[in-house]
């Protein structure tokens, strides 16, 4: 095993784990740390966690014992996944998290590297960009768990971490992987941990990829997937096959929608004129106890319609405003994810074979309902959302990062299906 991913949410989990298969990694998805050592034929394995946004103190030990369990497989590399967006709560759970992999791994320094151009994801002059907007000025600053209102990522990694933070700016990047390695001697020579990284084409991340070569642990988004697999060329492969082992079946399928992202809003929208479609009641939700068998009737009743029916959280900034306003941020996203979680265990039991989820949360209380252990990886959906398959039975899931795909990805994903 060359590398090894942490990942801390699902949807950010199968976004790297599609890259590292694109770029020729043979790669297994495990969702949650394995409790005994696997005896896996891979280059690359990804684990999934659930610790962007819960208490800092359970992130630190599920990643460290993710780290742990990694390092007994005999993984070289160590990447923490976070979300091309810097997705973290007030308390940050990203620098506390970095912080105690490299204390684990005995190091003192790594990077930061969130940058996702295919996916309009760039980082200048070390401010976040999402489409060519500030990331606090893009609709991540209304993100109902973990909203973002600044921009800046060395302020960011600062005000989470132990340590200070660098800049390796884009004309350091430009000169080429030796000039960053330099740059990253210098600051740490400095006494800083950290060096965020700028990078807002390819072309820059393939450069870093090459300087964070001998680093043990790396940190970032999915774009530096790429770089990095380029650093193990002598042992990748062809990936055509193993992507066929990943590609879903046609069968019973449901639309779980819980992002409120500008993106899932429009998706949601769009499908919403083809399919059968249901809008979640947020009081029911918290207040009524049958309330997720009736929407299960509902369906289980529209199962064969062409497209398949959605059920839905998602909605604008102003009726979220509201809504956390009436019953309390927490409490109310609380109670839709165990809705998105008991109704997906039913469906499952009543026969949904696919399952497409929007939304990071959403996808991760899902796939621990579904009690699956681990992915296969087949084709991509769009860049950073693989549909995968489970390892030990026949469901297929496309976990879609909230902002990711077109306005058609939910038809779009059910075209893949093969007989
Ligand atoms: N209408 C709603 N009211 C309150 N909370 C909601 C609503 N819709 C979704 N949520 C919550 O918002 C969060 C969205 O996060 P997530 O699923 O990670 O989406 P994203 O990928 O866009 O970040 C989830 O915790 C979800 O339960
Ligand atoms: O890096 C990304 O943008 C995604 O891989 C990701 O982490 C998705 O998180 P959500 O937006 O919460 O789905």
């Amino acid at each position: 095993m060359l590398l090894g991913v942490i990942a801390d949410d699902f949807t950010g989990a199968t976004d790297i784990a599609g890259f590292l298969v694109e770029n020729g990694m043979r790669t297994i998805q495990l969702n949650g740390v394995p409790e005994t050592n696997l005896d896996i034929d891979a280059d690359a394995v990804v684990i999934s966690l659930k610790s962007r946004s819960c208490p800092v103190e359970e992130a630190i030990d599920t990643s460290v014992a993710a780290l742990n369990w990694l390092q007994q497989q005999g993984c070289q590399q160590f990447y923490f996944k976070y979300c091309s967006t810097f997705d973290s709560t007030s308390k940050g759970n990203i620098g506390p998290v970095t912080d105690a992999l490299l204390e684990a791994l005995n190091e003192d320094f790594t990077i930061v590297c969130p940058a996702l151009p295919v996916n309009g994801r760039t980082v200048f002059n070390g401010h976040l960009f999402v489409m060519g907007e500030l990331l606090s000025d893009s609709g991540m600053r209304n993100h109902p768990v973990t909203p973002m209102t600044d921009s800046s990522l060395v302020r960011l990694m600062d005000a989470q971490s132990k340590g200070t933070t660098g800049l390796v700016n884009y004309q350091s990047i430009e000169l080429g992987a030796q000039a960053v390695t330099e740059r990253f001697a210098a600051i740490a020579q400095e006494g800083k941990q950290y060096a965020v990284v700028d990078a807002f084409n390819q072309s820059h991340l393939e450069t870093v990829g090459k300087a964070v070569k001998s680093l043990k642990l790396v940190t970032g988004g999915s774009g530096l997937a790429s770089g990095i697999a380029k650093n193990w060329t002598e042992h990748l492969t062809d990936q055509s096959s193993a992507k066929e082992a990943g590609k879903p079946q046609q069968a019973k399928t449901v639309v779980l929608s819980g992002s409120c992202s500008v993106m899932t809003n429009q998706q949601v929208a769009t499908y919403a004129q083809k399919a059968p479609h249901l809008a979640l009641d947020i009081k029911a939700c918290l207040e009524q106890q049958d309330y997720c068998e009736s929407v299960f009737q509902w369906v289980i009743e529209n199962l064969d319609a062409d497209l398949a029916p959605m059920v839905y959280a998602t909605a604008e900034p102003e009726v979220l405003k509201a809504i956390q306003a009436q019953y309390g941020a927490q409490a109310s996203s609380h109670a839709v994810e165990q809705f998105f979680s008991q109704l997906a265990h039913q469906l499952k039991e009543n026969g949904v074979q696919n399952f497409i989820v929007a939304g990071g949360e959403t996808s991760g209380v899902v796939t621990q309902s579904l009690d699956v252990k681990g992915f296969h990886i087949g084709p991509q959906i769009a860049p950073g959302v693989p549909w995968v398959k489970a390892v030990d039975n026949k469901l297929s899931l496309a976990l879609k990062s909230g902002n990711f795909g077109d306005v058609n990805f939910f038809e779009t994903a059910q075209g893949f299906y093969h007989d």
